[in-house]
């Protein structure tokens, strides 16, 4: 028997071919006027972007899921189908329909991915979009970034430590890896990147440097100063060939390769990112540090500032520069609010100029890139005239661009459209040829009206009407009240219910003058747009320096801007090793304060010789993490240039800032909480350094008192007797670790102040020398809405516990709770029954008389009776 072939239409034939190629894409497949989506694609696609799912060929053998969408609502649509993790080809009609009887040509001429997007719909102005390739070889881990966005690529190498803090900073949109390297990338880094995963043989040494001296044009990578990064190179090798995989053919804007080095920028790895809260958060609704201090204008400029706070300096001339910036910018307040007002006028520059190497740039755009330029003018020379050396070299590096600006300028309309298809792109007086077509074309519009008003008149129909459409071309209509005073020679070409259509040689004559005259517009304005675009190649170099100093520029005047809204202070940096801050305060939390709160400011002074390790106990809630993390960001502030909240801050050189959280709810990771810290804690003892910063915040609460005590113990001295001798300060409920500064003189107890009420406490929030003698943590429970009873309980504990003076007496005292705890909890869990049995208790019934008696019962009762009424 004959088997039944299914039929496949032609279209549905070469969609198959299409879609064959590209199994892990969403295929949005060009159809006239919409982009259609087949199969299970279309069942994606309906769900994600709630739109209607129907069937194509319903009954038939080749029925099919079927949904989409018009295609000029592309910009709506792709951007919510990337963002929901989507790989999206998009298949074009690659000829004119009108031009082929058989069926269109069709392919694929984009294919967005997460890490490899263009349009300003998907992408974030103040961020970057990142794509990165990891390359695992046997002794270190490559990683390269690029953002196809903004033209910048990025590499580095080095151990998972430092390759995880990289991908931590840059936040990468989707990472590349090698098919046999899923595992390992997950064992490293986790599963919360998006990743994507190629042949094996793309990470080829010899391959990837192929590759990259091809697309540089070069014979080596010596002048990036990239050749001894072998790992990284095969990262980078990777990161391009996806990109041509996804074709992305013209990376003309991709002009350099620039290694990260880690060497220049204060170490902080991911822990202490995510701990300080830099730029995101555990809790979405929280202010992280980046919302605080970011007072940029521009896009290049919120994005410099993310830059610059993943990479602090540590190169004291090179952060006094910036402090010496936003001094100038500080005093000179007209200079600030005129560059400030001139940023205002530059649009993202940066991602404009990739936009036209990718010739995916519209007339509006080079408009605007013009206008930028223009900006970019005044900036110039207000910088250039200054007398702060770094704000002079700024202003002498930007280029005003004037062949650029001029020539846009002759060539295209200020109005110039959206899409070049719209028409009135090009300027007046710029092609000959153009301006006789449009006078041509303006006047054979003149000359239908003259007609229309010259064939009223002549045949007495004043409802006479000239118009156009796509299958008559141009005709005269008239309403059927007047069919019978139309002349003779007119020739009748469609009948309407109300009307008739007519032509006459006269219109058709001048019907192909015009409409030759408009497609020939067209078609001259797109080809001198896109000269214009090309020509504009040059000066992709010029337009990037430009964003880079413009974006510095914004973030220098950002931070002056910041210095004077926020009260924050000029902090020396010298090469000592000494820390100290005068009324401190957190940047972050002093915004966060109600209305009429003031935020207390703190001293903190950390060196090498006497004070190197400060012990803060103090109760719950009383500032203790506060304290700490002030302590990093004010620090990590002034080493990226900005000014300080502090009164006055006087910081040795920090080149490492580790901070680390007791567990809490870490368990996410599938390992106990403890286990996870104590892994990060001990990868600090592993690598501090004389100018560490390390912040411990209740390290050891994970596990039992006795072992955490310990614990904490151990790490406080290994930091003590360290040669590094680490600047360290370790926030603790432990008040038994106060015992350690006699022991060690480096070691010094600070205590976040309270006052203590008759049965409450007052947080005074002032860090002040010496131990504290517990910890408050019953206040705080009390504050917090515990029953009564509980909290009478607990102080009733303490108190017992508190006595104790070893740890065998301390274990004695939790036992003889059990037999307690019948007592005060199940037969006399009210305050009233435990008052009432003090009563009794204190009762002495030899010296009562039976009146008295009565009257003591009488009394019992009272309360008994009052409570009940209560
Ligand atoms: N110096 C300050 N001025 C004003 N408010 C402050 C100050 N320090 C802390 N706070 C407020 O107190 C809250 C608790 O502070 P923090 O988390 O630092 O306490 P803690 O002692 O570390 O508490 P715990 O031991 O429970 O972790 C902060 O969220 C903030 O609202």
């Amino acid at each position: 028997m004959a088997k039944k072939v299914k039929k496949e239409t032609p279209l549905m034939k070469q969609y198959n071919a299409i879609k064959a190629k590209y199994p892990d894409a969403l295929l949005l497949f060009r159809v006239g006027d919409f982009y259609e989506t087949f199969g299970s694609d279309a069942v994606k696609a309906a769900k994600i972007l709630d739109i209607i799912l129907t069937k194509r060929g319903a009954g038939s053998e080749s029925e099919t899921e079927l949904a989409g969408f018009p295609h000029h609502s592309l910009n709506t649509y792709l951007p919510k189908l990337v963002r929901a993790g989507e790989r999206v080809a998009i298949c074009d009609q690659l000829e004119d329909p009108k031009q082929t009887k058989k069926i269109v040509k069709r392919g694929v001429t984009e294919l967005v991915t997460p890490g490899v997007a263009l349009n300003d719909d998907i992408l974030h102005s103040k961020s970057n979009n990142f794509l990165c390739a990891v390359h695992f070889d046997k002794k270190y881990i490559g990683i390269s970034f690029l953002d196809i966005s903004t033209g910048e690529f990025l590499t580095s190498q080095g151990d998972a430590e430092y390759v995880d803090k990289l991908l931590q900073n840059f936040n990468p949109s989707e990472v590349l890896i090698s098919k046999h390297c899923r595992k390992e990338f997950a064992e490293t880094f986790g599963n919360d990147f998006h990743t994507f995963y190629l042949e094996d043989w793309v990470f080829q040494a010899d391959y990837a440097y192929e590759i990259l001296i091809k697309h540089f044009n070069t014979k080596t990578l010596k002048g990036f100063g990239i050749e001894d990064l072998y790992e990284g190179i095969v990262a980078s090798g990777a990161v391009l060939h996806y990109l041509s995989e996804t074709r992305h053919n013209r990376l003309e804007h991709i002009t350099t390769i620039s290694r990260i080095a880690a060497n220049d920028y204060v170490w902080m790895d991911k822990f202490t990112i995510r701990n300080l809260e830099l730029y995101h958060s555990t809790n979405v609704n929280a202010v992280t540090l980046i919302n605080v201090i970011d007072k940029t204008i521009s896009a290049m400029g919120g994005r410099t500032l993310k830059r610059w706070l993943a990479l602090p300096l540590k190169h004291a001339d090179k952060i006094k520069q910036r402090h010496e910036v936003v001094q100038y910018l500080l005093d000179k307040d007209v200079v600030l609010q005129k560059v400030q007002g001139q940023i205002k006028h530059i649009g993202d520059i940066e991602r404009l100029i990739s936009k036209i190497a990718t010739t995916k740039v519209s007339p509006r755009e080079v408009i605007q890139l013009k206008n930028s330029l223009e900006a970019i003018v005044p900036i110039k020379s207000m910088a250039g005239a200054s007398d702060n050396g770094a704000l002079k070299v700024i202003g002498e590096n930007l280029n005003n661009c004037d062949l650029l600006r001029e020539k846009i300028k002759q060539t295209l309309n200020e109005e110039a459209p959206v899409n070049v298809l719209k028409g009135s792109t090009i300027a007046e007086g710029f092609s000959q040829e153009l301006d006789e077509l449009r006078g041509l074309s303006k006047s054979g519009k003149d000359y239908l009206d003259a007609m229309l008003q010259r064939e009223s008149e002549r045949t007495g129909i004043t409802s006479l009407k000239i118009a156009s459409n796509n299958v008559f071309g141009y005709y005269i209509e008239v309403r059927n009240s007047h069919k019978d005073k139309v002349p003779e020679d007119w020739i009748r070409k469609q009948t309407l219910v109300n009307a008739e259509r007519y032509i006459t040689e006269e219109l058709k004559e001048y019907e192909a003058k015009i409409l030759g005259a408009e497609e020939r517009i067209l078609a001259i304005e797109q080809q001198l747009f896109s000269e214009l675009v090309l020509w504009m190649h040059q000066f992709i170099i010029k337009v990037q320096q430009n964003a880079q100093l413009i974006g510095q520029l914004d973030c220098l005047c950002g931070f002056a801007s910041l210095a004077k809204s926020n009260n924050y202070n000029y902090p020396q940096i010298d090469d000592s090793f000494e820390l100290e801050i005068k009324d401190g305060r957190h940047p972050v939390i002093e915004k966060q304060l109600p209305l009429g709160e003031a935020y207390i400011a703190n001293d903190l002074n950390l060196d090498r010789e006497t004070q190197q390790i400060i012990m803060i106990t103090g109760p719950n809630m009383s500032g203790k993490s506060a304290i700490l993390r002030q302590t990093a960001l004010i620090v990590l502030l002034a080493q990226i240039g900005s000014f300080v909240p502090a009164k006055e801050a006087r910081i040795g050189l920090v080149d490492k800032i580790f901070t680390r959280v007791g567990a809490s709810d870490n368990i996410s990771m599938g390992e106990s909480t403890f286990m996870v810290e104590m892994n990060e804690t001990a990868s600090i003892l592993n690598n501090i350094s004389e100018r560490s910063l390390v912040l411990l915040d209740e390290i050891g609460r994970g596990t039992s008192t006795y072992d955490g005590i310990s614990i904490a113990w151990a790490i406080s001295e290994y930091l003590h007797e360290h040669p590094s001798k680490p600047k360290t300060l370790f926030a603790t409920h432990y008040h038994e670790l106060n015992e350690m500064s006699e022991t060690f003189p480096r070691i010094k107890n600070f205590n976040v102040a309270v006052k203590e009420l008759k049965d409450n406490v007052l947080f005074v929030r002032k860090l002040v020398e010496g131990g504290s003698e517990h910890s408050f943590g019953i206040h705080v429970a009390k504050m917090a809405g515990m029953p009564q009873q509980v909290i009478r309980r607990a102080n009733k504990i303490l108190s017992k516990l508190e006595k104790s003076h070893s740890s065998e007496e301390l274990t004695d005292k939790v036992k003889t709770l059990k037999d307690d705890v019948q007592l005060s909890f199940f037969n006399l869990d009210d305050p009233l029954l435990e008052e009432i049995k003090d009563e009794i208790l204190h009762t002495d019934i030899d010296t009562l008389t039976p009146v008295e008696a009565l009257m003591k019962l009488n009394e019992i009762k009272r309360m008994l009776v009052k409570k009940k009424q209560a």
